[in-house]
C-alpha cells in the first residue's frame, strides 16, 4: 500500500514501477483508492504484487484506514521538496500504528530527490528511519532512482516472511502495540 500526503508522487512512483514512465508536469490527485498488479522475480522466484495506491487528501483517510488491515506491507512517501510531508510522517506512522498489522512492513521513501528545490536532507529521512525502525531510501518517479530497487527489497521481504504471513493474516487476532507507540504519541502531544 502507498501511503503519504497528496502530491509526494506516490500515483508517480507506482506508475514508474509498473510501466517505467514518468509523466511529467500532469497531477490527477487519485480519488479514494487504486491498485496495480506487477510479477517481480526476487532471487529466482515469483511475487506477486498487489499494490494499492492511496488518496492522500484528507478527505478519503476514512476510505483508506479500512484498507490497512489487509496490508502486508506499506510504503510510506514523503516529498523532499516539502517540509510539511515530511513532518506529516510522524502523524502517518500513528495511524499506521492504530490500523495496520503490527508486522506490516514499512519502508520510508522521500521522493523527488532529482528536485533541486530539496528542503528536507537526506540525513533528516535516515534519522527518522531509524528512529521508528523502518528502511528508508530516497527515491525519483522522474529519473527512476532507487524505484525498483525499494520495491525488490519490499518484495524480498514479503516473500521471506511468506510463512509467518499466510499463517496469520485473515485471522483477527489481538496485535500487540507497536514498539514505537510511545514515540508516536509524545510526538503527536508535543507538536
Ligand atoms: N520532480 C519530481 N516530481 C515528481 C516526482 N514524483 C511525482 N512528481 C510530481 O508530483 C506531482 C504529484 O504526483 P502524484 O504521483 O500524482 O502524487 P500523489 O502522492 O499520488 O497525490 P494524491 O493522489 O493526491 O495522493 C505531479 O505533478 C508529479 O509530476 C519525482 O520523483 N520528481
Amino acid at each position: 500500500m502507498m501511503l503519504g500526503d497528496s502530491g509526494v508522487g506516490k500515483s508517480c512512483l507506482l506508475i514508474r514501477f509498473k510501466d517505467k514512465t514518468f509523466m511529467s508536469g500532469s497531477y490527477i490527485a487519485t480519488i479514494g483508492i487504486d491498485y496495480r498488479n506487477k510479477v517481480l522475480v526476487v532471487d529466482g522466484a515469483k511475487v506477486k504484487l498487489q499494490i494499492w495506491d492511496t488518496a492522500g487528501q484528507e478527505r478519503f483517510r476514512s476510505v483508506t484506514h479500512a484498507y490497512y488491515r489487509d496490508a502486508h506491507a506499506l510504503f510510506l512517501l514523503y516529498d523532499v521538496t516539502n517540509r510539511k510531508s515530511f513532518d506529516n510522517t510522524r502523524a502517518w506512522l500513528a495511524e499506521i500504528n492504530e490500523y495496520a498489522h503490527r508486522d506490516v512492513i514499512i519502508m520510508l521513501l522521500g521522493n523527488k530527490c532529482d528536485s533541486e528545490d530539496r528542503v528536507v536532507n537526506r540525513e533528516d529521512g535516515e534519522r527518522l528511519g531509524r528512529e521508528y525502525k523502518v528502511n528508508f531510501m530516497e527515491t525519483s518517479a522522474k529519473t527512476g532512482l532507487n524505484v525498483d530497487v525499494a520495491f525488490t527489497e519490499v518484495a524480498r521481504a514479503l516473500r521471506d516472511k511468506r510463512t509467518t504471513v499466510s499463517a496469520s493474516y485473515g485471522v483477527q487476532e489481538y496485535v500487540e502495540p507497536r514498539q514505537w507507540s510511545q514515540n508516536v504519541c509524545s510526538a503527536c502531544s508535543t507538536s
